[in-house]
């Protein structure tokens, strides 16, 4: 899809596309499509993340609830968005054996209770192998910091997604 074709875009076909960049949080393409036109793909993806940078930290703790624990009951239940469960199953936690999952679903819970939102990684970055030890790590971290460095994880699942959408085409800039 080149920038012409995103430029052109009415508001209901632009949100339809880009609805789901940020996890469950349209309301963030919706935004994003009054600051067109766009000069490339970078462009675009500024405007999501600045909307992510500019909201309050309830804002931001918002998206974060938004996405569905990793190898959680969504994903059993197979209520994850198409591009939640794709990453999910890229990275083998569709295929967790029991004890595997309940070691996840202990740590997500851990983490729930300490920081107010879900663990969040970009999974098609990680496997099933890494994901608890990140997740152990993680819990550690101090909560202002932890808040950044989950943000920064929702900016790596949006920039993939961009980059599923736009394909080669919308990566060339001037
Ligand atoms: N909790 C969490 O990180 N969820 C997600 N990560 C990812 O890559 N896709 C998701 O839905």
């Amino acid at each position: 899809m080149d920038m012409e074709k995103v430029n052109s875009m009415d508001f209901g076909e632009f949100v339809d596309v880009f609805g789901n960049v940020v996890e469950r949080c349209p309301l963030i393409a919706a935004a994003v499509w009054s600051q067109r036109p766009f000069s490339n793909s970078e462009d675009l993806e500024k405007h999501f993340f600045a909307f992510i940078d500019a909201l309050p930290q309830s804002g931001q703790e918002g998206i974060l609830r938004c996405h569905p624990d990793l190898a959680g009951r969504e994903l059993q239940q197979g209520t994850l968005t198409a591009e939640s469960r794709r990453e999910q199953r890229g990275a083998g936690l569709m295929s967790l054996d029991a004890a595997e999952r309940l070691r996840l679903a202990e740590l997500n819970a851990q983490y729930r209770a300490r920081f107010g939102f879900p663990f969040v990684l970009a999974a098609r970055l990680s496997d099933r192998a890494a994901v608890p030890g990140e997740l152990a790590r993680r819990l550690q971290r101090p909560p202002a910091e932890e808040l950044c460095t989950a943000l920064g994880e929702v900016k790596k699942i949006g920039r993939l997604r961009l980059a599923d959408l736009l394909g080669a085409a919308g990566l060339a800039g001037p």
